[in-house]
Order: C-alpha cells, then sequence, then structure tokens
C-alpha cells in the first residue's frame, strides 16, 4: 500500500479489519499514508477551546481520570502509555505518556491532539470509536506513516445508554506488542466503564449480575466479569453496561432499555427488593437457559460506591423463592456463627486487597456510618497489621499546626517548637497506615504539600532541607461531597484523583436493607459489652420506632440509644419508656409537617392494631409458635422453616409478646 497507495489484495494478505480501516482512509477521508497530519497548535486548540467542550461531562472526566489513575501503577516500569480521548478522539489524559517515545511520539501525546480516524488514519483510540469495539493496531498496519514505529490499542467507553463517551487507549514503541496489550485494554475498559457505570447511570436501582453456569455457552471474558443494569424506581431498565448486555443476551441498548425488569429477568422489583431486605444477592434465570448470580444494590447516591452484603438466596424465573433454595438465611447462621455487619465487611474485604499494591483508599459516608470504625479494622486485618496506624483529623488540628503535626519540624525551626524537633504523623505512620480524617477540611497549601510526599514517597519536616523517605499506606475519609469541593476550588483536583484510588461510600444507616438486623446485632453487642447475661430484648414498639426512624446520627446515635436503653432498661423488656427523652423529641420533630412521618408515627395509634391486623398477627402468632414447638425453640431452625431471617423472627416475636 506504501507504494501504490491502494489496500493490498490477493496474496498480500492483511487482517480484514487492517484493509478496511485502509480502505476507509483512502476511499472516505482521502488521506495520504506520508501526510504529517499532527496538529501543530493542538496543546492551544485545546487550552482555548476544545477543553471546554471535552470538559462539559465534569463527572466523566473525573471518574475517567481517577480510574486511569488507577490503572498506571500496573505499566510502570513498562514502555506504554495511557491515554484517554473524549468521544471525537481528541486527547483529553495521558499517563505517563512520551517519555520513552521519542519527538514524534512525545507529539502525538500532546493534550488537544487528534487521534480521530478521519485525521490521521486507523490508530487504537480513532478506529476503536468508528469499530465500537476494541482494536490494535501494530506498526505498519497503521495507515499514516507517523505511526508506524508504535503499537496502538484502543477500547470504547460507552455511557448507560449506549452513547460513545470516551476513548481508553495504550501507545508503546514496542511495534508488536499490539494483541498482547489489547488484552490488558480490554480488562481495562471494562473496569472504567463499570466505574463510570456505578457513578453516572441513573436509577434508584442497580443489579450486578454474572454468570453462574459457566459451560452455558458464553466464552470470553464475559464469563468472568460483572454485567450491570440500572432500575428506576418502577422496576424499568434504565441504564446497562455492555457485559450487562451481553449477559441478557441483547444486541444493543434499545432491545432492553425502558423495558419492565420483568419484562427482561422474569422477576419484579419488588421481588429483587425482598430479596435484598434480606441482605443477599439474587439467582436468576434467564430465557435461553443462563443462571446468573445477581446482587440487588439499592443507591440513591449514584455517584458513590455502595458495598453491599453477599450471600445468596434464589429466586427462580418468577416471583418465589427456588424449592430446594435456603430462603432467607438470618442474620447469625444456624452453626452459631456471629452475625457480623455485611456491608463493612465486604468493604473491608476489597480494601484489603487493594492495600497488597498500595492503592490510596477513600471513604466516603455521612457522619457516624462507620468510617473510622472501617479504618481500623482494614488495619487489624489488612497486611500492614501490627504496624503503626496513626489518626489525623484534619479538621480539629489548626491551620498553622498542621503542616508541622503531618511533616514532622526540626529543632528550632519556629516559635514554641519543642528543643528536640518532632517526628509528624508520617514518620509516625511509616511501615503502616496515615488515616486522614476528614480530608476534605484540609487548607489548600497543605493540600499542595500532601500532594507532593504522596507523589514522592518523602516529606521534609518544617525548618528542615532533607527530604525523609517514608512507606505509609494511606486511607482518608470525609463526609463532605469532594467532587464538589473540586468543582468549587476549595479541594486540587489532583490530590482527589491521588487520594481516590478506590472509594468506598458507606450507606447512611436509614438506606440499609439490613438494617434491623444491623440493630439486633449492636444490641447483642452492647449486652455482651456490659457484661450482661440475661437476654433482655426489644419491644415490638421499640423495634417499630427503630425501623421508622431516619437515623440522622447513623451507627452513632444507634449506640448511644441502645446504651441508653440498656442502662434503663429494669424488666426482660425495652419499653418506650426506656428510650432516651432526646430521641422520642427528636422523632416526633421529624414527623411534624410530613405526611408519611406523621401517620408513621402517631405511634399509639399505630400500636393499637386494627381488627384485621389483630387477625394477621393471631395467625402469625400461630406459625410462629408451631414452628418454634416443632424445632424445641430452636430460633434458627424456626426461621428457616417459616421462610425468613432470624432477625425478622426476633422482631415479629417481639412485636406479637412470643417467647421461646
Ligand atoms: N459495624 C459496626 N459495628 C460496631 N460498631 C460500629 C460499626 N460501625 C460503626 N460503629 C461504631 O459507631 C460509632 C461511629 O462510627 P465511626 O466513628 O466509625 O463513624 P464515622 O463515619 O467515622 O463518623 P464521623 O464522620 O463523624 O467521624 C463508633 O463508635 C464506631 O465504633
Amino acid at each position: 500500500m506504501m507504494q501504490t497507495g491502494q489496500p493490498p489484495e490477493g496474496d498480500d494478505w492483511v487482517r480484514p479489519q487492517v484493509s478496511e480501516a485502509w480502505y476507509r482512509c483512502i476511499e472516505e477521508y482521502r488521506l495520504s499514508p506520508r501526510t504529517n497530519l499532527l496538529r501543530p497548535h493542538a496543546i492551544m486548540d485545546f487550552e482555548n477551546g476544545a477543553r471546554a467542550t471535552s470538559a462539559t461531562n465534569l463527572d466523566v472526566r473525573t471518574a475517567l481520570a481517577t480510574m486511569a489513575f488507577n490503572l498506571q501503577p500496573a505499566l510502570r516500569d513498562t514502555s506504554v502509555s495511557l491515554l484517554l480521548a473524549d468521544s471525537a478522539g481528541t486527547l483529553i489524559h495521558a499517563l505517563d505518556a512520551g517519555s520513552n517515545l521519542g519527538p514524534m511520539g512525545r507529539r502525538l501525546v500532546r493534550l488537544g491532539e487528534s487521534w480521530n480516524e478521519l485525521i490521521i488514519g486507523n490508530n487504537g483510540l480513532g478506529t476503536a470509536a468508528v469499530l465500537r469495539e476494541p482494536v490494535a493496531f501494530d506498526g505498519k498496519e497503521h495507515f499514516s506513516s507517523i505511526l508506524h514505529p508504535f503499537a496502538t490499542v484502543g477500547h470504547p467507553l460507552f455511557a448507560h445508554d449506549g452513547s460513545l463517551v470516551a476513548l481508553l487507549g495504550l501507545i508503546t514503541d514496542q511495534r508488536s506488542s499490539a494483541q498482547t496489550l489489547l488484552g490488558f485494554v480490554r480488562i481495562a475498559g471494562y473496569l472504567v466503564e463499570t466505574n463510570l457505570f456505578e457513578c453516572q447511570a441513573p436509577g434508584a436501582f442497580m443489579l450486578r449480575m454474572r454468570l453462574n453456569n459457566i459451560s452455558a455457552g458464553l466464552t470470553g471474558q464475559d464469563c468472568l466479569l460483572d454485567g450491570l443494569i440500572s432500575l428506576d424506581e418502577q422496576g424499568r431498565i434504565v441504564g446497562a453496561t455492555r457485559t450487562g448486555l451481553n449477559l441478557l443476551r441483547a444486541e444493543r441498548h434499545s432491545d432492553i432499555l425502558s423495558k419492565k425488569v420483568e419484562a427482561v429477568l422474569g422477576v419484579t422489583l419488588g421481588d429483587l427488593r425482598a430479596c435484598a431486605r434480606q441482605g443477599e444477592p439474587i439467582e436468576l434465570e434467564i430465557p435461553h437457559g443462563w443462571r446468573l448470580k445477581a446482587e440487588f444494590i439499592v443507591r440513591r447516591r449514584p455517584e458513590k460506591d455502595i458495598v453491599q452484603s453477599s450471600r445468596v438466596s434464589t429466586v427462580k424465573g418468577g416471583s418465589r423463592a427456588a424449592p430446594g433454595a435456603a430462603p432467607g438465611r438470618g442474620a447469625k447462621e444456624g452453626n452459631g456463627e456471629e452475625w457480623r455487619d455485611a456491608v463493612l465487611e465486604a468493604a473491608q474485604q476489597k480494601a484489603i486487597n487493594l492495600q497488597k499494591q498500595k492503592i490510596p483508599i477513600l471513604i466516603t459516608g455521612e457522619s457516624g456510618v462507620g468510617k473510622d470504625h472501617l479504618v481500623r479494622m482494614i488495619h487489624a486485618q489488612g497486611i500492614r497489621k501490627g504496624r503503626p496506624l496513626v489518626l489525623v483529623n484534619c479538621a480539629a488540628i489548626p491551620r498553622d499546626l498542621i503542616s508541622s503535626e503531618l511533616f514532622g519540624y526540626v529543632p528550632g525551626s519556629f516559635t514554641g517548637a519543642r528543643t528536640g524537633g518532632k517526628a509528624g504523623k508520617f514518620v509516625e505512620a511509616h511501615t503502616g497506615v496515615l488515616f486522614l480524617d476528614e480530608i476534605g477540611d484540609m487548607a489548600l497549601d497543605l493540600q499542595t504539600a500532601l500532594l507532593c510526599a504522596l507523589d514522592s514517597s518523602e516529606i521534609v519536616p518544617v525548618g528542615g532541607s532533607k527530604p525523609v523517605r517514608v512507606d505509609v499506606q494511606v486511607i482518608a475519609a470525609t463526609n463532605s461531597d469532594l467532587p464538589d469541593c473540586v468543582r468549587k476550588g476549595a479541594f486540587r483536583r489532583d490530590l482527589y484523583y491521588r487520594l481516590n484510588g478506590a472509594q468506598f461510600w458507606l450507606p447512611p444507616l436509614r438506606e440499609r436493607p439490613d438494617k434491623l438486623g444491623l440493630i439486633e446485632h449492636l444490641w447483642e453487642l452492647e449486652l455482651k459489652a456490659q457484661g450482661v447475661d440475661e437476654r433482655k430484648t426489644l419491644s415490638a414498639e421499640v423495634w417499630d420506632i427503630f425501623e421508622r426512624h431516619p437515623w440522622p446520627g447513623n451507627i452513632r446515635e444507634l449506640l448511644n440509644v441502645l446504651r441508653s436503653c440498656l442502662a434503663m432498661t429494669t424488666g426482660r423488656e425495652t419499653q418506650v419508656s426506656d428510650l432516651p427523652i432526646d430521641f422520642l423529641k427528636e422523632m416526633s420533630a421529624s414527623a411534624q409537617g410530613d405526611e408519611e412521618g406523621e401517620a408513621a408515627l402517631s405511634t399509639l395509634a399505630k400500636w393499637r392494631p386494627s381488627l384485621e391486623a389483630k387477625a394477621l398477627a393471631d395467625w402469625e402468632a400461630d406459625a410462629i409458635r408451631s414452628a418454634l414447638a416443632k424445632t424445641a425453640g430452636n430460633i434458627s431452625e424456626s426461621a428457616r422453616q417459616l421462610g425468613i431471617t432470624r432477625a425478622t423472627l426476633y422482631h415479629k416475636m417481639a412485636r406479637l409478646g412470643l417467647r421461646k
């Protein structure tokens, strides 16, 4: 082709993907292989105008750049650079780019440079946009001679509705490594797309699905990867990742978008929610005989990572639990194993894995949801256990002292400095974990110093000049909306990327599907902690209140209320009168003016059951009594026979005034 200007034919075999791209370059775009296609003013254009267009969706860019940053360590010590382009092929982000690529390579990876196939001929990024699939080219497979010294690979990134939002790519001077890199870019593309979906997709709920019977015929990476769909409150599918589409055997987004979930999966939103309330994933049997394991996630705050529990129950082809499946196993397993906080445990496990690669962790969530608690759990079980865990509350340290607190100071460096100097938190945390709590409150100038320390793994004590090397795993936590702080200029974007290696959003107590189980668990922990041997229970009325209360102070508030109840309870059962006065006042205040709240909190009226409710309650009580009699009072076994969780059984027994 270089000699004739025509794509080769007959014996001169090239991959069809290559020859088809060359045809497009010659016939459609009228390109010449030898033209120098680079734009002389790419960076200027980018700064002046293109950046404004490609930055229209700041959240997309933030999510992409964060993920790209996470992928960078995998490419360390290779001659591969990671690129991100907008959907038109204009480079918007380049990591580690250019250092090993020579002068032409460095020009190619300038921000604002166009990798559009129409401009630069076939290449990983631009052609991935045209074909809407991952693609790789080696050296002379590129149409344009300026790309001949390189291999390029690209992956299109799609939004929840199938629209192309960006392109992820790699470039290397290893000319024959494109096919090897294709595998990497497929996985990287999947990770970025999944992350983007979790941040961006609309819908109050999400279903995370994975193939459960691998022999069913699906080949390739989709066997192993999670597919996501999101649902609105009416149970309509409003978004899907491409793996999600493949798992549902849909070709296009339009095949499933706006359809009710029961039309596609054979289960209603109600079924899914019922399973999730038990804190458990679901088995689904979809048309064509594939079985999927799915996890239902309530996502009130779509921009955050929501971690949910991971146990299994079964819904098969419809609304009822499949015969033989273990229905609704509850807070404690029959073998007596302690119920634990599934949300925290799942987060802890993920975080421990990330710790192995020293990826910075950011924990977000309202005050009192357990961010600090999670950090202690990660430290206690992670690879840095037994090493220091140093806590810094960035909001509590006076602004002018935080530098010396973090980095230490040398003797006599400022008035009031102790004669011997001070090591500082970074040095104290050496080989261990540095927990930066309330990171959103850190002053901007200190953010710069922190970023330098994180980038170089070196700190310079205040008043000193010699850098000190430190090895710390940083975990940061905040209840502020950091992307919003970034938008408002109160938090450095680059520091946000740096800290946000992986993000865990801990849901507020009121949104947790396992709320009652968690309350029961914490109640039992409190009984143990206070050395109360006697089995004290919460009355039905108290359960009712706990179920309805919005818990603005989350687990912290719950623990305070439980402690106070326990101190006040004289008999075997905690009554409403044992609840702290402040808590009851808060309850009625939150109900005022709120129709639903008022209805819910006209508690006395609610506690006096209507005739129908009474008949139902009698029937329920009979069923529970009979199960308890059959199992000689074994709660786990009774709950199993009744098809409810242990927590629900306890709750019902308390409400109905039943004993074992
Ligand atoms: N899963 C849990 N099991 C037992 N106790 C918990 C759990 N989660 C949180 N707690 C307790 O709840 C209280 C509040 O938790 P924590 O301090 O971790 O919240 P936080 O999100 O860090 O709050 P803040 O943002 O206000 O600092 C602590 O006493 C903590 O020990």
